[in-house]
């Protein structure tokens, strides 16, 4: 079967010369739903901008169901690959949230009689119906954070690439995330601090440090592992318990 995400022998410098990515090996099937671990610094977010070619590794190949990320199949593969950003600024850009919502699919040619209807499914999945007509600058942080999925959503991407998605959010807000998430049955790679959310969502999580994969295991193997979360800078919140 062909993978949804192949990442193969990954390397890429900054500018600076700074290493972010030492050689990055990960195979995604469709269907499946990774957690993507890692302390500040390990390359995590770099690892997702090469997923849509926002980045292009000095080394390597990423491919999404079979086509490579090149220049020439970046339209392709931004249409399959949605990526949800880090910070919600940097993919909300339009003077209404309507319009954010609208611009992917319009960008990806949804017929314009359909664009109304995409905007409010997407818009009502992440309970921001009413604020259609607001500017998302005038929004609180975390309700930028659901306009910014919905643009994502609106596009119906193959598979879906979360950058911390439960942050900045309310408690009530995270779980309805996560029930959204769970009930889109897509392909999803989410990088997280936040290792009950992973456990929730992802059946698999791989561990990055300092550029390169250092585990691949069931979320609940890993979290388990002690050791290896110390020797990695990562800890389950106090108290929290795995049963
Ligand atoms: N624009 C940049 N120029 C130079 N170095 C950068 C740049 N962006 C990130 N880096 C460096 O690359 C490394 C990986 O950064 P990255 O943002 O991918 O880490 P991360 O795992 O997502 O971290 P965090 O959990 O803190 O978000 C870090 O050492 C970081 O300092």
């Amino acid at each position: 079967m062909t993978a949804a995400l192949l990442v193969k022998d990954l390397e890429f410098s900054y500018p600076d010369g700074h290493r972010a990515l030492a050689g990055v090996d990960l195979r995604v099937e469709p269907g499946e739903r990774v957690a993507v671990l890692g302390p500040n610094g390990a390359g995590k977010t770099t690892l997702v901008l090469h997923l849509n070619g926002v980045l292009t590794g000095t080394r390597g190949q990423v491919e999404v169901a079979g086509v490579p990320v090149r220049k020439r199949t970046l339209k392709e593969i931004r249409r399959r690959v949605g990526v949800v950003f880090q910070d919600p600024d940097d993919q909300l850009f339009m003077p209404t949230v309507a319009e954010d919502v609208a611009f992917g699919p319009r960008n990806f040619g949804v017929p314009e009689a359909d664009v109304p209807a995409r905007v409010r499914e997407a818009l009502s999945a992440v309970g921001m119906e009413a604020h259609a007509d607001r500017s998302p600058m005038h929004l609180s942080g975390g309700q930028r954070r659901r306009v910014a999925l919905a643009t994502v959503l609106a596009c119906d991407p193959d598979i879906l690439v979360l950058d911390e998605p439960s942050s900045n959010l309310e408690p009530l807000a995270r779980r309805e995330l996560a029930e959204l998430l769970l009930g889109l049955g897509r392909t999803m790679l989410m990088v997280s601090h936040d290792l009950p959310y992973a456990l929730q969502l992802c059946p698999r999580s791989v561990l990055i440090d300092r550029g390169v994969v250092v585990a691949d295991r069931p979320t609940r193997d890993l979290l388990a592992d002690r050791d290896l979360l110390a020797a990695h800078r990562l800890e389950l919140p106090w108290g929290f318990r795995l049963d």
